[in-house]
């Protein structure tokens, strides 16, 4: 059957928080690529990045997703920087893909708060931040069927906001409630 929702975004916009939400709320397993990708290589992210380096978490990553995609039925949430692969963009084509956005400011702040994300460790995050917004946003809009805007609104609002797209998807295709 494939996923209910796949949840896109750049860092920080909450794809893993709104996404293991809604999973809670359709009482569907939730499951996140970069947790995968780290249980994979036994390693956390940032260790990929600095040991290895970003191709390396790449082509995991592409891994990840494409095994997440064939055999995940519930909510899945994928890092960041997935869409970059030209290769997951197909496999997203016709998937139910949520992408949340968020503004520079507040993807930011939300990401300044932790040192986990490697690519934004730099001397000046908010011009990385940037930089990434303009490459990625093209991107994002290319694989989404619905895009929120998260600034100024709590993951459980958002969470409403899908599960009622979600349902209307389901009823325009024929497929009722499982
Ligand atoms: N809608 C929101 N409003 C306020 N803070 C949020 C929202 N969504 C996520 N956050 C916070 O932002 C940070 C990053 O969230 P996370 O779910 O890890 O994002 P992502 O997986 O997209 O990088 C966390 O501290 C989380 O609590
Ligand atoms: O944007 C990116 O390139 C990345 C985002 C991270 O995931 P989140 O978007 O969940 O933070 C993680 O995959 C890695 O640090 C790279
Ligand atoms: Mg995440």
């Amino acid at each position: 059957m494939g996923p209910r929702a796949v949840v896109v975004g750049p860092p920080g916009a909450g794809k893993t928080t709104v996404g293991e939400l809604l999973a809670e709320r359709l009482e569907l397993p939730f499951r996140d690529t970069d947790a995968d990708v780290v249980r994979t290589a036994g390693k956390p992210i940032a260790d990929i990045f600095t040991g290895e380096g970003e191709p390396v978490f790449r082509e995991l990553e592409e891994r990840a997703v494409a095994t997440a995609l064939a055999e995940h039925d519930g909510v899945l949430s994928l890092g960041g920087g997935a869409v970059l692969s030209a290769r997951t963009r197909a496999l997203l084509a016709d998937q139910p893909v949520v992408f949340l956005s968020v503004g520079l400011a507040e993807g930011a702040r939300r990401t300044g708060l932790s040192t986990a994300r490697p690519l934004l460790a730099g001397v000046n995050p908010r011009a990385t931040f940037k930089a990434l917004l303009d490459q990625r946003l093209p991107l994002y809009r290319e694989v989404a069927t619905w895009e929120l805007v998260t600034d100024h609104v709590e993951p459980e609002a958002l969470v409403d906001q899908l599960v009622e797209r979600i349902a209307e998807r389901h009823a325009h295709s024929g497929n009722g409630p499982e």
